[in-house]
């Protein structure tokens, strides 16, 4: 079969609303993801969101709707002591009568290819299923895991609350939020930023997905210290009433914290509201602080683990230069990729912390690896011990592995609380 010819819209976005092109493109993402129709009106509202990113489709002749989607945008991530720009990919959706004719290896392979040529070093996305993107060079590299709290059986260590809260709604959260946010994800490697859209939709549940059905049950509040300064905020919905015999639940959608003092905080606030039995958070990380803020750790039960990173790495010196290293050691990687971006055999050499540098060599590498399982380790959340155990990492000079989990140790647990 020929190689699909994919085409690339531009959003145009007039007064609030996206043209008949970018809404059509709306249309099929939503059905192929099996989401509830939309009005044509909220769906070109809703699609304004598109302007300034990427849109692709293949179209079939004298059909004006994609047989497949894909959209994209450059979004800053968090590395260790650092950030790199990403290539964030989603809605990767086809027609469900067009299916397994290569129509998503055809969008994704132009998308990360044209990533590649502006000079993107690394390509990221969630997906809706575990066995489809390695084959692209994407390694899953951070999980999340859900939390609940009995808000009743709570007691915090630190008996008395400190600083203050305020209520934020749809008009007041992006601003008093989003600065907050942008100091918050620096704290965690994988933590990507919020684009601006996406603050009115985390407020009011309207998104393609929900078929733009409102959710008026969501709050958010921004908790500021003695001074005044914001240090964190907490969005959450209710996800069951009070009348509940054991009183309502409410659900965390998205908290951000930029010191322990913010952080306990906002869990003193929902674990103190009125009416609530308990408090759920699908998206948390692994290693939450949550339980060792309590007299007794036993109100907070761990969850799922999910995955949430899949990273691709698309310039290995771009990429691993932008991060920094925790120790001094020079480690030379053969990199297997198909695909050609991260082919090669590269010295990876901390020798100067503030310049790390990571050069093509001719020298014999150390350990050797595919792009996926490269992905996987760029974040430091995985160990590549492990991954030599499971035979995904070779091990060419004894103890390398070991070597390679010290030079890519994290300086805290990955974790990105933004599916997208
Ligand atoms: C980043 C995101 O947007 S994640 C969202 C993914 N989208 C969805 O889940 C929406 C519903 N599903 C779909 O739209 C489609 O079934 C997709 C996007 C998952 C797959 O699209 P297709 O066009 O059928 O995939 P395509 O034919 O290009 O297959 C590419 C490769 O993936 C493999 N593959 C496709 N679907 C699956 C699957 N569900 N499980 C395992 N492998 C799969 C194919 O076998 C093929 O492998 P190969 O290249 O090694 O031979």
């Amino acid at each position: 079969m020929s190689t699909p010819e994919v085409r690339r819209l531009v959003p145009h976005v007039v007064e609030g609303v996206a043209d008949a092109d970018t809404v059509t493109w709306a249309r099929a993402m939503t059905a192929a993801f099996l989401r509830p129709r939309v009005e044509p009106a909220d769906l070109a509202r809703a699609a304004a969101s598109y302007a300034g990113q990427r849109l692709r489709g293949v179209y079939e002749t004298g059909d004006p709707a994609p047989v497949v989607t894909l959209r994209s945008w450059d979004s800053q991530m968090t590395v260790p002591g650092g950030e790199v720009t990403v290539d964030a990919v989603t809605s990767i959706g086809v027609r469900s009568t067009h299916r397994r004719r290569g129509l998503l290896r055809a969008v994704l392979v132009d998308d990360l290819a044209e990533a590649a040529r502006a000079g993107t070093p690394v390509a990221a996305l969630t997906s809706t299923q575990g066995a489809l993107y390695e084959r692209f060079g994407f390694g899953l590299a951070s999980w999340t895991r859900s939390l609940r709290l009995d808000a009743r059986a709570a007691r915090f260590r630190v008996p008395e609350p400190t600083g203050r809260l305020r209520t934020l709604d749809v008009a007041t959260l992006p601003s008093a939020a989003a600065p907050v946010q942008d100091r918050a994800r620096r704290r965690h490697p994988g933590s990507m930023d919020r684009v601006g859209h996406s603050w009115s939709a985390l407020m009011t549940g309207l998104n393609t997905f929900s078929g733009m059905v409102p959710d008026r049950g969501r709050h958010a509040v921004l908790w500021s210290d003695a001074t005044g300064r914001p240090g964190g905020y907490v969005v959450y919905r209710v996800a069951r009433d009070w009348v509940a015999e054991d009183g309502g639940e409410i659900a965390v959608l998205d908290l951000q914290a930029t010191t322990p003092e913010s952080y306990r905080e906002l869990w003193r606030h929902l674990a103190s509201l009125d009416l609530v039995g308990s408090v759920t958070w699908s998206d948390a990380s692994v290693d939450e602080p949550l339980p060792w803020l309590l007299d007794d750790h036993r109100p907070v039960t761990a969850g799922t683990t999910r995955e949430m990173l899949w990273l691709r790495i698309l310039d290995v010196p771009a990429a691993l230069g932008a991060r920094r290293y925790p120790v001094t050691d020079r480690v030379v990687l053969a990199v297997d990729d198909p695909a050609r971006y991260a082919a090669g055999t590269w010295a990876l050499d901390t020798t100067d912390p503030v310049a790390p540098r990571a050069s093509s060599t001719t020298d014999e590498p150390d350990v050797a690896l595919d792009a996926a399982t490269l992905g996987a380790l760029y974040l430091g959340g995985v160990d590549p011990r492990v991954l030599a155990r499971a035979g995904r990492l070779e091990e060419r000079t004894p103890g390398a592995a070991g070597r390679l989990a010290r030079l890519l140790a994290a300086p805290s647990v990955p974790w990105n609380g933004i599916r997208f």
